[in-house]
């Protein structure tokens, strides 16, 4: 029997990590976070002065790069970098690293190791595209990029960080562009996708779509 995969694809801030680690809780499965790969790709490169668009060297580190994911907790060459890598000049790095091909190809492996029974949750950009074609459930998020920045806003200053959010919305409005316009994995909607758009939804009812959509696919 072939392990059930729930992927949920979508622009910046729409909700995905939100909706797609309660879905995982609620049923029990894993949880893949395929953009925390990407935004420690990102700060890698940062720390050790790599160019973003080092195709060859960025590729070489993905391959071997020394990053764990335990309860909540990401962690790259032993040190807890789960704040770290929410930091938004690391959402626009792993953007740009995220647009070479070696570099998603070197990934991919890796992402599909995490295909564990009973079953797995992921959300990213090309979940249900290119790394899970087979997914059981296809859910594409999204949400008016005002209400996004607006989250995004939000999360960042229940954090204390400063934020401007006319500068969120412009940077988040360029990182999908360039998500959506890169030729490799881009950003879209696949055909055999659930759309849900979550601008007027809370957290609560946009969880229970995507469960009554697995509870119809699954029995
Ligand atoms: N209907 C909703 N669905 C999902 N998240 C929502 C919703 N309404 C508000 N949020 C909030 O939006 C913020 C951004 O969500 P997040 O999961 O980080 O998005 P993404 O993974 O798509 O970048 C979170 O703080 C989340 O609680
Ligand atoms: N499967 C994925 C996941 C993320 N990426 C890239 C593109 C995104 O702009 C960055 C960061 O992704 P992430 O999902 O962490 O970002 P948000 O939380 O949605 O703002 O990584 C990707 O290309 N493919």
């Amino acid at each position: 029997m072939t392990i059930p995969v729930i992927t949920l694809d979508g622009p910046s801030a729409s909700g995905k990590g939100t909706v797609a680690a309660r879905v995982a809780a609620s049923l029990g499965f894993h949880y893949l976070d395929s953009g925390a790969l990407y935004r420690l790709m990102a700060l890698y490169a940062m720390r050790n002065q790599i160019a973003l668009d080092h195709e060859a060297r960025l590729a070489m580190a993905a391959v071997r790069l020394p990053a764990t994911f335990a309860e909540g907790v990401v962690k790259l060459e032993g040190e807890d970098v789960s704040d770290a890598i929410r930091a938004e000049e690391v959402g626009i790095g792993a953007s740009k690293v995220a647009v070479l091909p070696a570099l998603r190809a070197a990934l991919l492996q890796r992402q599909r190791d995490f295909r564990q029974a009973p079953g797995l949750v992921t959300d990213g950009r090309d979940m249900g595209s290119v790394v899970f074609p087979d997914a059981t459930v296809k859910v594409f998020l999204t949400a008016s990029a005002a209400e996004r920045a607006r989250r995004r806003h939000k999360q960042l200053i229940d954090k204390g960080e400063a934020a401007n959010i006319l500068q969120i919305q412009q940077d988040i409005e360029e990182r999908d562009a360039r998500d959506a316009a890169r030729p490799v994995a881009p950003l879209k909607a696949e055909a055999d996708a659930h759309m849900l758009d979550t601008t007027d939804l809370t957290v609560d009812q946009a969880v229970a779509q995507v469960l009554a959509w697995w509870r119809n696919t699954a029995n």
